[in-house]
């Protein structure tokens, strides 16, 4: 028997055998050179549409947040540009076809992390495809989840949207994955299904075990020579949720969906969330040469802003620069991307790039017909505030806001919220400004993660501060996708939740299990705990 501790990201305890999922395939050589560069071209196209193909059959297969992520993914692997560069790279450098895959798609997947943050954490999405492609033309066994018969504990190095999103509770007992992180895909997931789960276990490919008992609170796995017998985790008993994000005594504490594109809009509306909470304006910029002109700008948020005609949206203005640079921008090198100019701090620099962001914003919200806030990432004082605040105002955007994830301006919140409407917490950048834990890093994982005491502290003191002048105080890290910590925040004084479209239902049905006073109680003894998963385990007693 031997014990391995990771982070629990997933509430629950079950046992059984353990099933591993394949690794991905090894580097494909650049060597030899094809005879026949035509023909070799044109065996990436028809195995690109088989990968597709069988992602549409199993979104076929499932409903809601599974057929969205698997369609999404199925989507990727016909992307036209993917296919061409990878033929091109066949016949203009004379690469075997799985090879100009590979660089095509690596090519994609850095861009991506290049752009960092949330779309840094989409690169492993290109991968998985990628993976898939070169599998198909090998007429190999593709990585990911091997078809289950009996019921498992599943052990992945990390596992992709398209591995997770179909997944059945009832044959998964258990994730336990080597990397990934509390905010990664596989965390939200497992959370939404209901299965427990533990992730940043180090060590746990390379160590031997045929079964596994895993814990997701305590985030500890113990691995067994032997069989372990079959325990199922206990499942919460989800109400379906009305759609109303309040409290059972009827506190209200919205439910709304982080965006990043029109898809996410149309999962988000699907699913009944209230409103967009985070839309990340990011993508509009992503591999742009020269600064997108307004026209372009405006017409593209207002596809993501139209499926919420008539409900609230919260954009968030560009969050760029250091580690997620634009080729346009020449900020210059910086030994220390994460505490660089990026964010708001771009935009004292180039206030002319703000502005036309914010008229095209506020042409979209016109176009949508959805009521547009603005919210302004990475700011730290009260005076930042204030200047975004202003030029909001002066674009036209009545509404406006900032971002909570600098540590700095949480101590300040009563002083911001004087300056803007409203506030909402980034808790993953929040995190790693805390911890001083970059939240890229697995090895750090026990350190972001968001139940840590330290962490709520400073989220109650910004759900105070949002109280005493009657302000909304918002999350849209994604603490707020797990259903037990979404009661703590709401008892931290939180109002509204930001996250995932496939956390919508789960958190609402948590919101709505138990009166405001009981989850005040729960978050009392959270902040009062002394570890994160102490806090875990007091909030599940509590809210029990
Ligand atoms: C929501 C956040 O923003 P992003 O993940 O885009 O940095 C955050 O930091 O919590
Ligand atoms: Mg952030």
């Amino acid at each position: 028997m031997s014990r391995l501790t990771g982070v629990g990201v997933s509430s629950g305890r079950a046992a059984g055998p353990i099933v591993r999922v394949a690794e991905p395939l090894p580097e494909p050589a650049a060597t030899p050179s094809p005879a026949d560069q035509v023909a070799e071209a044109a065996r990436i196209r028809p195995a690109a549409d088989t990968v597709a193909e069988g992602l549409f059959q199993r979104a076929a297969r499932v409903g809601g947040d599974a057929k969205a992520v698997l369609e999404t993914t199925a989507a990727m692997a016909m992307d036209p540009a993917l296919i061409s560069q990878a033929e091109q790279l066949v016949t203009t450098r004379s690469l075997p076809a799985v090879r100009a895959v590979y660089e095509a798609a690596n090519g994609f997947a850095d861009a991506l992390r290049a752009a960092g943050g949330y779309m840094a954490e989409r690169a492993r999405d290109v991968h998985d495809v990628r993976d898939r492609i070169i599998a198909e033309i090998d007429g190999v066994t593709p990585p990911g989840v091997p078809e289950l018969s009996t019921p498992s504990v599943l052990v992945a190095r990390d596992l992709a949207p398209a591995d997770t999103a179909d997944l059945d509770p009832e044959l998964v007992l258990a994730l336990v994955t080597e990397e990934g992180g509390p905010t990664s895909h596989t965390a939200i997931l497992a959370r939404a299904l209901g299965i427990p789960a533990v992730v940043a276990v180090r060590g746990v490919l390379a160590a031997s075990g045929a079964g596994a008992t895993v814990d997701g609170d305590a985030g500890d796995v113990e691995l067994s020579e032997t069989e372990v017998a079959v325990r199922v985790a206990e499942r919460p008993e989800h109400a379906d949720w009305n759609g109303i994000g309040q409290t059972a005594d009827g506190v209200p504490v919205k439910v709304l969906a982080n965006v990043g594109s029109a898809t996410d809009s149309t999962t988000a509306v699907a699913v009944g969330a209230q409103g967009v909470g985070l839309f990340r304006t990011e993508f509009c910029y992503l591999g742009a040469d020269v600064e997108p002109d307004v026209a372009t700008q405006r017409s593209a948020y207002a596809e993501v802003l139209t499926p919420f005609a008539g409900k609230p949206v919260i954009v968030r203005t560009l969050d760029a620069g250091a580690d997620k640079p634009l080729s346009f921008l020449d900020m210059g090198a910086e030994p220390n991307p994460a505490l660089g100019v990026r964010g708001l701090r771009v935009a004292f620099d180039r206030p002319d790039l703000l502005d036309s962001q914010l008229e095209a914003i506020a042409g979209a919200a016109q176009d949508s017909g959805a009521e547009v806030s603005v919210m302004a990432p990475m700011v730290a004082t009260a005076d930042e505030a204030g200047w975004f605040a202003e030029r909001a105002r002066a674009n036209g955007i009545d509404r406006v806001g900032v971002m909570i994830e600098v540590p700095a301006a949480a101590l300040s919140a009563a002083e911001i919220l004087q300056a803007v409407d409203f506030v909402s917490i980034g808790t993953n950048d929040l995190a790693q400004y805390v911890f001083a834990a970059d939240r890229m890093v697995g090895a750090l994982a026990g350190l972001n993660d968001p139940w840590q005491p330290a962490l709520l502290r400073l989220i109650a003191m910004v759900g105070q501060a949002g109280r005493q002048v009657d302000k909304s105080v918002g999350v849209c890290g994604e603490a707020a996708s797990d259903p037990h910590l979404a009661g703590v925040l709401a008892g931290l004084g939180v109002t509204s939740l930001s996250m995932n479209a496939s956390a919508v239902q789960a958190v609402g049905a948590a919101l709505a299990q138990h009166p405001h006073a009981t989850f005040r109680k729960a978050a009392e003894a959270a902040l009062e705990a002394p570890s994160a998963a102490a806090a875990r385990q007091t909030t599940k007693t509590t809210l029990a």
